[in-house]
């Protein structure tokens, strides 16, 4: 008998609260066989609380759960994966410095140990094994996991997290960290998944992506869950007034077409070598948004950590205003402001406050001739932010590392507001958002423009590109690909043939 629409988890009357903050209220959710079941909601609504419950990641304060017919208390994600239960994390979840494969097999080095002694050889090999059976060649199991980028970790994790004995998938807002590649290889999975009699939870803040991919939906608003929808009742609309409660307008984007800007440059790379990229050239305006597009392996998210001095140039120079970019302080004296793809690593402090995550490139600012870092002041800025972003918290105090994955990137890109920076270098800058304040976002890049600020936005979100963009590269292989100006007529189409 087939096993597709049997319930496979129930969480009944679910309540969690952090201190003051109470993120999950009453929660009731099945999740069947068959099912890629759409988790929805606002930024800090309670999708990754439910889940990493769920998965084992942490208690629930009181409710109940019921997993393949019994009573669930998970122990740990290790002992959920082992019960078919996984859940790939929104933020980075590999060891650093150690091999791929000890990541793959971390916790079960007992499976390769004879006589007391770990068989690396064996290790390798099994994970070498593993990542081809995923379709994921470009990776070795006996490399340095530091050596791959955030979306090849991200595939790493997938790796890790799935085996034939994966009942119940948890998928956390995993697509937009992911390359093409990356997506390519995940969708796929779920659908097998579904097709298996197994069950997904995909959590994720593209509305698209949503709709195509799921075929049952749940919204979550402020830790309640506001409704269910079958496929053929999932309406764009119909989801973000669940979602917040309120109309959105479908207006995401630039209204106007005119790519125009000002003629003064004010970054420049002259024939730049770094990493693999040769003989780069590019300029950067004042009143211009430069897209740089391509897939992740494509050398743009290099071009942009180059231009804030985080790769070690070879040949050529870049500059700023006519001063060389040498390193990270020129870049942030030359009042350029960097958001990071890679928040955890490269763009906050988990273990800060919110207040001190903002204010730290304004504190030379902020500080004066005094050297005097007011604690008002600071407080008054980071307060400015938080209310301007929607950034939900308890108060200007509380750690970085304690909100939510959406929340955080309101942090990341919040803390270069703040400092008024003139040139930003923005690398997915929308990462985890949700729909309103991905609108305000997209406004405040458009004023940004207005102001006669330079924006060179990296982005493998087409859309977003064709939507904000006065000019796109493409870059494929390292090299530009092509050159694209803003036009009202240009599709997804035009711009693909570049970059595959
Ligand atoms: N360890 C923690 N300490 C304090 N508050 C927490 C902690 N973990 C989560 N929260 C809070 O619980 C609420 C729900 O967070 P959760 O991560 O579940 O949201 P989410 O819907 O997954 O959001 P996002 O779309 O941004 O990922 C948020 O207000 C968040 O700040």
């Amino acid at each position: 008998m087939s096993k597709q629409g049997k319930t496979l988890l129930e969480v009944k009357n679910m309540f969690k609260s952090f201190g003051p903050t109470i993120a999950l209220k009453d929660v009731n959710l099945t999740i069947k066989r068959g099912q890629i079941h759409g988790l929805v909601g606002e930024n800090g609504s309670g999708k990754s609380t439910v889940t990493s419950i769920a998965s084992g990641l942490q208690d629930c304060d009181s409710g109940e759960m019921i997993y393949l017919g019994k009573a669930w208390h998970p122990e740990s994600m290790i002992h959920a994966r082992e019960q078919g239960m996984s859940m790939i994390l929104q933020e980075a979840n590999t060891i650093s410095d150690v091999t791929v494969a000890e990541n793959l097999f971390a916790g079960k080095e007992a499976e390769f140990t004879k006589m007391g002694m770990v068989s690396k050889k064996k290790m390798v090999q099994a994970a070498d094994e593993l990542l081809q059976k995923f379709g994921v060649e470009h990776i070795k199991g006996g490399d340095n996991i530091n050596r791959y980028s955030f979306e090849d970790r991200k595939l790493i994790e997938i790796c890790r997290a799935v085996t034939d004995e994966t009942q119940l998938l948890v998928v956390d807002e995993t697509t937009t960290a992911l390359s093409h590649i990356g997506r390519a290889l995940i969708y796929k999975l779920i659908n097998k998944m579904a097709a298996e009699g197994k069950a997904v939870i995909f959590i994720s803040h593209d509305m698209d992506e949503i709709i195509e991919v799921c075929n049952i939906l749940t919204v979550l608003r402020d830790g309640n869950i506001i409704g269910t929808l079958k496929k053929e009742e999932m309406d764009p609309k119909k989801i973000r007034y669940m979602m917040v409660g309120r109309e959105i307008g479908e207006a995401y984007y630039r209204e106007d077409y005119d790519p125009s800007h000002s003629g003064e440059v004010v970054l420049e790379f002259k024939n730049a070598s770094f990493n693999e990229i040769k003989n780069f050239n590019l300029k950067l305006h004042k009143g211009q948004i430069l897209g740089l597009g391509g897939l992740s392996g494509s050398g743009m998210r290099d071009v942009g950590r180059a231009a804030f001095g985080l790769e070690r140039l070879k040949e050529g120079s870049i500059e700023c205003k006519g001063n060389p970019i040498e390193g990270i302080m020129s870049a942030i004296d030359n009042n350029m402001g960097y958001i990071s793809k890679n928040r955890d690593r490269e763009a906050l402090i988990g273990e800060g406050s919110i207040r001190d995550n903002i204010i730290m490139p304004s504190i030379r600012g902020l500080s004066g001739k005094m050297m005097y870092l007011s604690k008002k002041a600071s407080t008054k800025v980071a307060q400015h932010q938080i209310d301007a972003f929607s950034i939900k918290c308890n108060n200007e105090n509380q750690y970085v590392s304690t909100l939510s994955g959406g929340n955080k990137q309101k942090v990341s890109f919040a803390k270069w507001m703040a400092k008024d920076s003139d040139i930003f270098i923005m690398d997915c800058p929308t990462r985890g958002v949700d729909i309103g304040v991905k609108q305000f976002m997209y406004q405040l890049i458009s004023q940004m423009k207005a102001d006669n600020k330079a924006i060179l936005m990296i982005s493998e979100e087409l859309p977003e590109l064709i939507g904000m963009c006065d000019q796109i590269i493409i870059m494929k292989d390292n090299e530009v690909s092509a050159n694209i100006t803003r036009d009202k007529d240009l599709k997804q189409t035009d711009i693909i043939e570049y970059i595959i």
